[in-house]
């Protein structure tokens, strides 16, 4: 990272014109441990979907049979993230990890279900901490065999009708932060509705010892896909792999990851933030700052994939720029 600081320095431009891009590409020699590191350019983006048995507790207006048909359409490539994936060039990857109905394994959609949904968190644990265990496992793996495919940079995505209940328990949990000001309206929910889930999600938090162990604040208010990005960030640190994060369900499982390994953060970005407010507060905790900010409270990993193309930019600068000296520029 020091020799990328003094490599910035050397580059013809006014020291520290490129902003936030110069930071990224800090960050990138740290992960690689080389400058210049190499180019972020094989991506993929790993969708987990799971459903959430808090659903059956009226937190979201839509039914928990979208998740299904969602990742159909993920596999048919209609999706946002297919879209916006296919315009930054990168592949998309569903993983399976606790999608409540059966659904079909394929080159896109792996197969790696840990349970059929969770329980309903407001009404007891939303899983074991043994499956909380296998889904950061299953994570960990994905990571591994996206790695040895060669891709050098993976984005976050997920699908799970209700989850940003359990990312807001999360949250909440993980920073000490009130409910209320970390539960939004995820999909679109009126004031009623938004009431009645931040109730769900304070009543959660406060079973939850402060302190509890990670696994068992994922066990007890968490999601499957939830401790599958978790695995997934703490997997791609490992391989010193950089990983792009999406929105507030990508947060909250940092969060996880973070509590579990600090230094994983390390080797996350944030593609962007969401308007979901506990968001930021994730953020602010993680220590990273949005690369994009555009409204966007879509999850599917489609505000981490619009980052791809800054995070490619960053590692190009660094690389390709001439210095002062090559160019030949009095300073
Ligand atoms: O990524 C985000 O910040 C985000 C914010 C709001 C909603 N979502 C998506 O919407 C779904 C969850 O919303 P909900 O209202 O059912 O909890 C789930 O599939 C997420 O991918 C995602
Ligand atoms: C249609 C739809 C698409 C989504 N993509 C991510 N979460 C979603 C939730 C819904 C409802």
């Amino acid at each position: 990272m020091d020799a990328a600081r003094s490599r910035q320095g050397s580059l013809t431009k006014p020291p520290g014109s490129l902003g936030v891009l110069e930071e990224v590409s800090v960050r990138l020699a740290g992960i690689a441990g080389a400058c210049p590191p190499p180019r972020p350019q094989r991506a993929v983006v790993a969708v987990f979907a799971a459903d959430h048995g808090v659903v059956a507790s009226g937190v979201t207006p839509w039914p928990q049979e979208v998740t299904t048909a969602m990742v159909e359409n993920f596999r048919a490539g209609g999706a946002a993230v297919n879209v916006l994936a296919r315009e930054a060039g990168a592949d998309v990857v569903v993983v399976d990890i606790g999608v409540a109905s059966d659904v079909k394994e394929d080159e896109v959609v792996w197969a790696r279900k840990v349970r059929p949904g969770t329980a309903d968190l407001s009404a007891g644990p939303a899983m074991t901490r043994a499956e909380a265990a296998a889904a950061v496992g299953t994570g960990i793996r994905v990571a591994d065999d996206l790695v040895r495919r060669g891709y050098d940079v993976l984005a976050t995505g997920d699908m799970g009708i209700g989850n940003t209940t359990a990312s807001a328990c999360l949250i909440a949990h993980l920073t000490g932060r009130p409910a209320a000001g970390i539960t939004g309206r995820g999909t679109g929910i009126d004031d009623v509705m938004l009431a009645h889930k931040t109730a769900v999600v304070a009543a959660a938090v406060a079973r939850v010892p402060a302190g509890a162990d990670p696994l068992d604040v994922l066990a007890e208010v968490g999601g499957l896909e939830h401790a599958g990005l978790a695995g997934l960030v703490l997997g791609a640190a490992a391989h010193r792999v950089p990983v792009v994060l999406d929105g507030v369900i990508a947060g909250a499982a940092a969060l996880v990851a973070q509590a579990l390994a600090p230094a994983a953060v390390d080797h996350c970005f944030a593609g962007h933030r969401s308007v979901e407010p506990g968001h930021a507060t994730a953020l602010a905790t993680l220590g990273l700052r949005p690369l994009v900010d555009l409204d966007l409270r879509l999850g599917e990993g489609s505000g981490a994939v619009l980052a791809l193309p800054l995070v490619r930019s960053a590692s190009a600068v660094l690389r390709d720029m001439a210095t002062f000296d090559s160019a030949g520029i009095p300073t």
